[in-house]
């Protein structure tokens, strides 16, 4: 059975300050954990991470673009540059509110992986595609317009499953719906590359906290979180980190 190492990694989205780096720095510091943990921050607190053994850092959105008149805009190069290894792409909240497309999607994570970063490409179904039954197409759509169009993007990438009716409304998928959507995404990309997709981490996130990450987690597809809410209250990210995938 291949071994892929579990990533448990904070999306704090546009929340925080920097008491809340000092007392997440301090708290993972303070911990064992056998898996990858991962800060995203908000870009402009990733500096003020000490560096550390115990967890790296990541950012939640970067450019399409390589450099030039983007105002507002920062490079894949930069947030390299400031110590993010992995940076979110394609979150429902940037897809939903920013008119964020698959194409965009893959140019950011082209631009990623030129500066050395792991794109973590966000995937997941709303309510009513689930209500309609039509989860797994509404995925293989997703997979198959950045995946089977730059099959090298998939050794070189983390996916996250987070269905939109999950997120931060206290919603979870089930251990068995969670477990049935990422197998499917595993089957479904083993057809462009079955070594890669055999590899490849899925995070599971949408509404993940202390008490539910468990069951979730022992769940044989589910290689680690994408955690919003909890990942606010360092006691609490603490905790999932230290959970043992069984
Ligand atoms: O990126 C994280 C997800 O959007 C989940 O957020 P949540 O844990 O607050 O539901």
């Amino acid at each position: 059975m291949t071994f892929r190492r579990p990533l448990i990694a904070a999306n704090w989205k546009m929340n925080g300050n920097r008491e809340l780096v000092q007392a997440t720095a301090t708290m993972l510091q303070s911990i064992d954990c056998p898996h990858e943990i991962l800060i995203c921050p908000p870009v402009i607190f990733l500096a003020d991470f000490p560096k550390s053994t115990k967890y790296c850092l990541g950012a939640q959105n970067t450019s399409s673009e390589k450099a030039g008149p983007f105002t507002g805009e920062i490079s894949a190069d930069m947030i390299r540059a400031v110590g993010a290894e992995y940076v979110i792409l394609g979150h429902s909240e940037r897809r939903s509110l920013y008119g964020e497309t698959d194409a965009t999607v893959l140019q950011k994570a082209q631009q990623a992986i030129a500066a050395g970063v792991t794109p973590i490409i966000c995937f997941g179904e709303t309510l009513s595609e689930r209500q309609q039954e039509k989860t797994m197409w509404v995925l293989a759509q997703h997979l198959d317009a950045v995946y089977a169009a730059h099959p090298d993007l998939l050794a070189r990438s983390v996916i996250a499953y987070e269905p939109v009716w999950a997120i931060g409304t206290g919603l979870t998928a089930t251990p068995e719906q969670a477990q049935q959507v990422h197998a499917f995404i595993r089957q479904h990309l083993a057809r462009i590359d079955q070594q890669a997709a055999a590899q490849v981490r899925i995070l599971y996130g949408g509404s993940v906290n202390a008490e539910n990450w468990q069951t979730l987690f022992s769940q044989p597809d589910i290689d680690g979180a994408l955690v919003g809410g909890a990942s606010l209250k360092p006691a609490e990210f603490a905790a999932i980190c230290q959970m043992a995938k069984e």
